[in-house]
């Protein structure tokens, strides 16, 4: 049995989704991925999904872990295709798994990291409306940031369905914004236009327009769909919209760096194996 906080209730859950979280957890903790736990769910069962991230997170929060916003995954069709899934779901940052913009990532922190390059957003208003407008995110958004996602996956080789990606979290690892806010006003998020190199070479790009049609899309859609649930977004989120280019595999030694048009660069290091400073 894996070694999981045993202080957070689950009694009232189905035994299915305790298993398939202490599944997750246990390769979280132990650093080695786990098998699919799409097996121990009903087939496609999203909100059975969506439990077990749910008790995961609160566990992490009742170690003393603070939650300081969301992400969106897999609006792009091209992160799609590479994961074989077609629809966008969401996890939680923890406020632990933000790297500073330039920094280095230390070797061994992640079991199989992807980078991907995306528009972040930082909301200084509650979004509580079940039915988000883009009105309504315009104006509780203070600013923008162009972010690197850097994905991971507690299961093995990435294996995934959607059912294992939402259980997992949707495969949240770590997170860069860029120095720089940038005020909405003015700013066309569905025309601007990423690329990203790893160690100098172009290795994915892509548009606003890519992610969802705009990551305003993505971000009204997530907005809808955590208020639905009753845990809607809150002034002083942050936001990671989604992909708006293929995810690329990181490995030790390399170096990422991304530019979003309008918005500005991003980048991170990965250390060389056996720095494990
Ligand atoms: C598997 C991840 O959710 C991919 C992601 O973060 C994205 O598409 O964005």
């Amino acid at each position: 049995m894996p070694n999981v906080p045993d202080h957070v209730p689950t009694d009232s859950l189905p035994g299915a989704v305790v298993k398939a979280a202490d599944a997750l957890a246990g390769a979280a903790r132990a650093g080695i991925a786990c098998a699919p736990v799409r097996t121990l769910l009903d087939d496609g069962d999203i909100e059975a999904a969506y439990a077990v991230q749910r008790l995961n997170l609160r566990r992490e929060q009742a170690t003393g872990r603070r939650i300081a916003g969301r992400k969106i995954g897999l609006t792009s069709p091209a992160v799609q295709r590479q994961l074989g899934v077609d629809q966008p779901d969401f996890g939680a940052l923890f406020a632990d798994t933000a790297v500073p913009e330039g920094g280095e990532v230390p070797a061994g922190r992640l079991l199989q990291p992807k980078v991907e390059a995306e528009v972040a957003l930082v909301l200084g208003s509650d979004l509580p409306h079940r039915h988000c407008t883009v009105v309504d995110l315009l104006r509780a958004t203070d600013f923008a940031l162009p972010a690197l996602e850097i994905v991971d996956s507690r299961v093995r080789d990435w294996d995934i369905s959607i059912v294992d990606t939402v259980a997992d979290n949707a495969s949240c690892g770590l997170y860069v914004l860029g120095a720089s806010p940038v005020p909405l006003s003015g700013l066309n998020l569905r025309s601007v236009q990423m690329t990203m190199t790893r160690n100098g070479e172009m290795a994915s790009h892509g548009t606003g327009a890519d992610c969802l049609g705009g990551p305003l899309n993505a971000a009204v859609w997530l907005a809808s769909a955590l208020a639905e649930r009753g845990d809607p977004l809150r002034a002083g989120d942050l936001v990671l919209t989604g992909a708006l280019g293929p995810m690329v595999p990181a490995a030790p030694g390399d170096v990422f760096h991304a530019r979003i048009s309008n918005l500005g660069s991003v980048g991170v290091g990965f250390a060389a194996e056996g720095d494990h400073r």
